[in-house]
């Protein structure tokens, strides 16, 4: 049965605008899909790529979206390629939304991310009163002995219930790594994501043997293709899931049931359209003794979607 297809660019800022060790993020900009089929059934979905992780970039998956024409198939969904994983997401999100609209019905807790550096110490605690018990704070954007002082003066000041996960965007060294290790292993941090560069697997599943802090990959299991690589290459620690970017989500599916790999799952401040299918996915495949990275967006102003052109 063909579908039609209707889709609409969109950017929406960033309040505040989001700081990481890859500068500042000002604002989310993404596609919305609108597929229809015959018996008038409606399935939305968003393409939201973010290339610094590994996705298509916008300019190639709106290029994907204008050579689709305005009816595809289901054969067609299957031929997305696997550079454009952000587009596999979208398009079969919407296929799946078409035949099964509702959301998920439960979600895993949420966690709360931290603006990074010494605002974090203050920006918790209203964060707490609003229900959150785990915190993800940045590193890896201020000097090491900055952070390291924050940081221990953070993890002491949370509540005992309270949980502490520490993203260093592939932006620390060896030596770097393993100070901020041992410093994890003092604090109970959760865990730890990303330490090193993508291209230094040996030496992250090194540093995932030497102390108790678990260690996430992140940046290096981007998409479905690098879960499966690292996974082949030993990988056993957690895996942190973008959804909007991994690729298929039938894929993944399939491959977590097969190997029961660890996975959190993390947005990419997608909106509400890309949030529900990512938390449906969440809710079938995150490791439930992890909160999953969904926390309001503090960064996304806008709740209005942008009807998609006729
Ligand atoms: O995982 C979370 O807790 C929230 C999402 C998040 O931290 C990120 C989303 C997108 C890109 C990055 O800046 C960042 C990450 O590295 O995980
Ligand atoms: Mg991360």
């Amino acid at each position: 049965m063909p579908y039609k297809l209707q889709f609409q660019v969109y950017q929406y800022p960033f309040y505040p605008p989001l700081q990481t060790r890859y500068g500042i993020w000002e604002q989310r900009e993404g596609i919305i899909l609108r597929l229809s089929d015959e018996t008038g059934r409606v399935g939305w979905g968003e393409i939201a790529p973010l290339p610094w992780f590994g996705s298509e970039t916008l300019a190639q998956a709106v290029e994907y979206c204008r050579q689709s024409s305005t009816e595809i198939n289901e054969s067609d969904f299957w031929a997305i390629p696997d550079s454009l994983s952000a587009c596999q997401f979208g398009f079969h999100s919407a296929w799946e939304d078409l035949q099964n609209p509702s959301p998920p019905l439960t979600t895993p807790a949420f966690s709360a991310l931290l603006p990074a550096g010494e605002e974090a110490l203050s920006a918790w605690h209203s964060l707490w009163q609003q229900g959150y018990r785990t915190f993800k704070w940045k590193i890896g954007v201020y000097s090491l002995e900055q952070e390291l002082n924050w940081v221990r003066q953070l993890a002491p000041m949370l509540p005992q219930d309270a949980k502490l996960r520490l993203d260093a965007n592939a932006g620390l060294t060896w030596e770097g790594a393993n100070q901020w290790l041992a410093v994890c292993d003092e604090l109970a941090i959760e865990f730890l994501e990303q330490p090193l560069p993508v291209n230094s697997f040996d030496a992250l599943l090194a540093l995932s043997k030497q102390y108790q802090t678990p260690l996430a990959l992140d940046e290096s299991v981007a998409t479905l293709t690098q879960i499966k690589y690292c996974y082949d290459r030993g990988w056993r620690g957690i895996f942190v899931v973008k959804p909007s970017i991994v690729g298929i989500p039938q894929d993944l599916r399939e491959f977590c049931q097969q190997t029961q790999i660890r996975t959190v799952f993390s947005s990419v401040f997608e909106t509400p359209v890309g949030r529900k299918a990512a938390l449906k996915l969440a809710t079938e495949l995150s490791d439930p003794n992890y909160a999953i990275g969904f926390g309001v967006n503090h960064w996304l102003k806008a709740e209005v979607l942008p009807q998609c052109q006729v």
